[in-house]
C-alpha cells in the first residue's frame, strides 16, 4: 500500500469525521477498484430498519462517463427551453470527477417501516461512502444528480418505480487548484436543546466544554 494511504487508513474515527470536507475539484487518479470495496462495503453498515437494506448503488468510471454525459444531456435536451451552456454544464457533471458512485433510496413497498427511515438510510450510506473514501486519502463531494426525475437519467440507472436518486459521490484525488474554504463551525446551542424533566425545551448548557475539531486535511 502506498504509504500516505496507510497514515490516512490509520486516522481515528473522529479525526476522520471532523476533517472529512467536500471536495472543490477532483483530478485523477481516482479510487482503484479495491477502494471502491471498501467505500461500499462501509455504505452497507448503515443504520438500517428491520435490516430492508433499502439502498443500492451504481459505479460509474472512465470512459463509461460518457455514457451517463450523453443521457444527462438528452435528459436536458428534452426539456426543450435550456439553453445550450446550460446543457452542457449539466452534462458536464458526469465527466467532472475520475469516477462517482450513484446512491439510489430503492424503497420496499409493503416493508414496516416508513419511507422517510429508509430514505435515512440511503442518506447514512451515502456519508459512509465519503467518510470510507476519506479514510483511504480519497477525496469526495456529494452533488445533486442533473434532471434526476428524467426517464434518461432515471433508465441510466435503472430506476423503478419505487427509487430515487439521492445524489452521487463524486470521487478522486483533490486538486491544489481550488482551495477549499475553512468551515465556519455550527453554533451547536442554536441547533440544539434539552428536554427537561418537566417536559419543555431548554437551550443545552455547554458552557465550559471544549471540543477539539483536529486541523483540515483535505
Ligand atoms: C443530497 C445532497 C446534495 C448536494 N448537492 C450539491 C450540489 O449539487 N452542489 C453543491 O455545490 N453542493 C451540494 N451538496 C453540498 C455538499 O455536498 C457539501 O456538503 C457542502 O458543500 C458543504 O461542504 P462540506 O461537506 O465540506 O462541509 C449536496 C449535499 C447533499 C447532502
Amino acid at each position: 500500500m502506498l504509504g500516505s494511504r496507510v497514515e490516512r487508513s490509520n486516522v481515528d474515527a473522529l479525526t476522520c469525521l471532523m476533517t472529512r470536507r467536500t471536495a472543490t475539484r477532483l483530478v485523477e487518479p481516482g479510487p482503484t477498484t479495491e477502494q471502491l470495496a471498501v467505500m461500499l462495503a462501509a455504505a452497507t453498515t448503515a443504520p438500517d430498519h428491520k435490516t430492508l437494506r433499502p439502498w443500492r448503488f451504481v459505479v460509474v468510471r472512465g470512459e463509461a462517463r460518457a455514457a451517463l454525459a450523453d443521457a444527462i444531456r438528452q435528459a436536458a435536451e428534452a426539456v426543450g427551453e435550456l439553453a445550450e451552456p446550460v446543457v452542457r454544464k449539466a452534462a458536464g457533471k458526469a465527466t467532472r470527477s475520475p469516477a462517482l458512485i450513484a446512491v439510489i433510496a430503492s424503497r420496499v413497498p409493503g416493508a414496516r417501516v416508513p419511507r422517510a427511515e429508509q430514505d435515512a438510510s440511503a442518506a447514512a450510506a451515502a456519508q459512509n461512502i465519503c467518510l470510507a473514501a476519506h479514510a483511504q486519502g480519497v477525496a469526495s463531494a456529494w452533488k445533486s444528480v442533473p434532471l434526476p426525475e428524467s426517464d434518461q437519467v432515471r433508465a441510466v440507472f435503472g430506476l423503478t418505480g419505487a427509487e430515487e436518486l439521492m445524489g452521487w459521490i463524486e470521487l478522486g484525488t483533490l486538486s491544489d487548484a481550488v482551495p477549499i474554504p475553512p468551515r465556519e463551525p455550527a453554533d451547536l446551542a442554536a441547533v440544539t436543546s434539552e428536554l427537561t424533566a418537566t417536559g419543555e425545551l431548554a437551550v443545552l448548557e455547554l458552557a465550559g466544554t471544549t471540543v477539539a475539531v483536529p486541523a483540515q486535511t483535505h
